[in-house]
């Protein structure tokens, strides 16, 4: 397999990131030797590794591994796909759900691969517009379908926790390429994914 469960961190990438994290410690007027955040800096380490763990994967690879030939080619809609990034400019969480949905072309990918591939994008410090395109093309490239889209619907910690402080914003971004450009097969997918059937 191409993506790994992440037991293993680097050793070196943790040993420079916990000194960093022991000066933000003492930056926000901690003592970090006191005993409850004494293991802080590893444990942030390494939490910030598994967020980012995006970096090390390959979504084409992941994709790949699971395409098979198949006739079918109607619209297969995966929705409600949760996801957790955080945002490029204040590395605070944004999440929320990806809903996606192709046609094919002759090609079906393992639906276990969509989430993956979300998963993949989200891992990084991101925006949503990226997060959202980088999906897309990433599903159009690989599996080459009669069409594609990716719509994301997500609440971002920066706006809530900060800034501006609003917290029922919710910000949705979308993209859609081939048959999903026209109206009707895009409304199809619209309406499937506001359906509540789960
Ligand atoms: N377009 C986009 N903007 C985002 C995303 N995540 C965070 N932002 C915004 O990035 C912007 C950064 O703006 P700056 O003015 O440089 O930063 P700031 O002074 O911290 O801005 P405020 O959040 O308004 O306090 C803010 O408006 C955030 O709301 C995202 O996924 N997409
Ligand atoms: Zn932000």
């Amino acid at each position: 397999m191409s993506y790994k469960f992440f037991e293993e961190y680097n050793e070196e990438t943790t040993e420079g990131m916990m000194n960093n994290y022991r000066d933000i410690i003492s930056g926000v007027g901690e003592n970090p030797n006191r005993e409850g955040v004494m293991k802080t800096p590893e444990r942030a380490a390494k939490a910030m590794q598994f967020l980012t763990q995006g970096y090390s994967l390959d979504a084409e690879k992941i994709l790949k591994e699971a395409v098979f030939n198949e006739s079918y080619d109607e619209m297969v809609v995966v929705k409600d796909i949760e996801l957790y990034s955080l945002c490029e400019h204040h590395m605070l969480p944004f999440f929320g759900k990806a809903h996606i949905a192709y046609i094919p072309n002759g090609k079906i990918i393992g639906l276990s691969k969509l989430p993956r591939v979300v998963d993949v994008f989200a891992r990084r410090l991101q925006v949503q517009e990226r997060l959202t395109h980088d999906i897309l093309e990433c599903l159009n490239k690989t599996l080459q379908p009669q069409g594609v889209a990716v719509v994301i619907e997500a609440v971002h910690m920066c706006m809530m926790m900060r800034g501006v402080q609003k917290q029922n914003s919710a910000t949705t971004t979308s993209g859609f390429r081939g048959q999903f450009k026209e109206i009707e097969t895009r409304n199809e997918f619209l309406k499937l994914i506001s359906s509540d059937l789960k």
